[in-house]
């Protein structure tokens, strides 16, 4: 199992966690904005986007490929779809990890219709040899399919109808550089503001047919991280809290009062994060203490620490992973409500102790 497993198993259970879980695939297709003008935020990519597919309709052609990056739940899925939409096209879905051998990209590849968006999510899941086959369909629309085995087996070239690849990709890092440069436009999405995910909130609320105002909607949007899915998935919390609980009507103390209960703070740490915060600072003065220690104190596999907690921890600015160790920021005693002791400032914490 890789990493990349690991952290997808631990972050689905966590209410905060970025990736999709049972309830959010079954729920999300109804949430899923249906076009450019509906997709709220991203304001580069929507406007660049909307230049390539107006420019390719305007010229009746089909769209350069696109190639989606950013974190999970920020909306790459959702704007594949858009693409196909906006270019009035049928869209075909798989992923990476379903392509495991050339031949069964070639039997998607080879099925395509003219102008057909191709969405292979997890771009950087995909086997070497299907990779190397979706250069040529990329860049010539055309596959070369081995038929027979050994010194017998024989090329046969087999065109295919202009469609558009749309990637998606959670690590841009990770694709190889020629399979980069076969996109003619890269999105990369970003974190969302506040604001923008507040309009993603009331948004919702409106499909799912929910009261909520406007201060019931920051509380939300504050506790989201960044990510539209969390603040989906956050709202129907609330919701069910606010059924049950009182009247329905989402007001800030509602939204406050149920992620109390779900233990999602102010910032949108959960139980984890807090736990990872807490012991750095109650245990090791703000540190610097290594991974593997702070790992132990929590109680948690060191991955999880590394790849669920630290990630969010580190862009909110309240840990800092460093040569000599992790290291808790200010921001972090002021948000656990603590005082650093005087040494804390000079990054030497705990250390002092012994001296070095
Ligand atoms: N810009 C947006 N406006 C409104 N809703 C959005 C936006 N972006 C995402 N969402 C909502 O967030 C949810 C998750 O989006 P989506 O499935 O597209 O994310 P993703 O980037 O494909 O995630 P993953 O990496 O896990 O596949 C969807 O239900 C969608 O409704
Ligand atoms: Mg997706």
């Amino acid at each position: 199992m890789n990493w990349d497993d690991t952290s997808d198993a631990t972050a689905s259970e966590r209410l905060v966690g970025a990736s999709a879980d049972r309830e959010d695939q079954a729920v999300e297709a109804a949430l899923r904005p249906k076009d450019l003008d509906e997709f709220i935020g991203q304001e580069k990519v929507r406007e660049q986007l909307d230049l390539v597919l107006r420019a390719a309709r305007a010229r009746g052609a089909t769209a350069d490929h696109v190639l989606l990056s950013g974190a999970p739940g920020l909306g790459k899925t959702t704007l594949s779809m858009i693409i196909a939409a906006e270019m009035n096209a049928p869209i075909r879905i798989t992923s990476g990890p379903a392509i495991q051998h050339a031949g069964d990209l070639a039997a998607i590849l080879s099925s395509l219709q003219e102008g057909e968006v191709l969405f292979l999510d997890e771009i950087h899941r995909m086997s070497r040899p299907a990779e190397e086959m979706l250069y040529m369909a990329m860049e010539d629309f055309r596959v070369d399919v081995i038929v027979g085995k050994g010194p017998g087996a024989t090329a046969i070239p087999l065109e295919l109808p202009p469609f558009t690849l749309v990637g998606a990709t959670t690590r841009a890092g990770l694709l190889p550089p020629p399979l980069r440069d076969r996109f003619g436009f890269t999105a990369h999405m970003e974190f969302y503001e506040p604001a923008e995910l507040e309009r993603v909130i009331h948004r919702s609320a409106n499909l799912l047919d929910v009261e909520i105002g406007s201060d019931g909607a920051t509380e939300i949007a504050g506790r989201s991280r960044g990510t539209p899915r969390i603040a989906n998935r956050l709202l129907r919390r609330v919701r069910d809290y606010a059924q049950v609980r009182a009247d329905g009507v989402i007001t800030r103390d509602i939204a406050a009062a149920a992620l109390k209960v779900y233990e999602v703070d102010a910032r949108g740490l959960d139980r984890l994060d807090r736990g990872v915060l807490e012991a750095l600072l109650k245990l090791f003065g703000g540190g610097p203490v290594g991974l593997s220690t702070l790992a132990v104190a929590v109680g948690e596999e060191r991955e999880t620490v590394e790849e669920v907690a630290e990630p969010f921890l580190v862009r909110e600015g309240l840990l800092a992973r460093t040569p000599r160790g992790r290291v808790a920021t200010p921001a972090a005693w002021a948000h656990l409500g603590l005082t650093p002791p005087r040494s804390a400032s000079t990054g030497n914490g705990q250390q002092d102790l012994f001296g070095t």
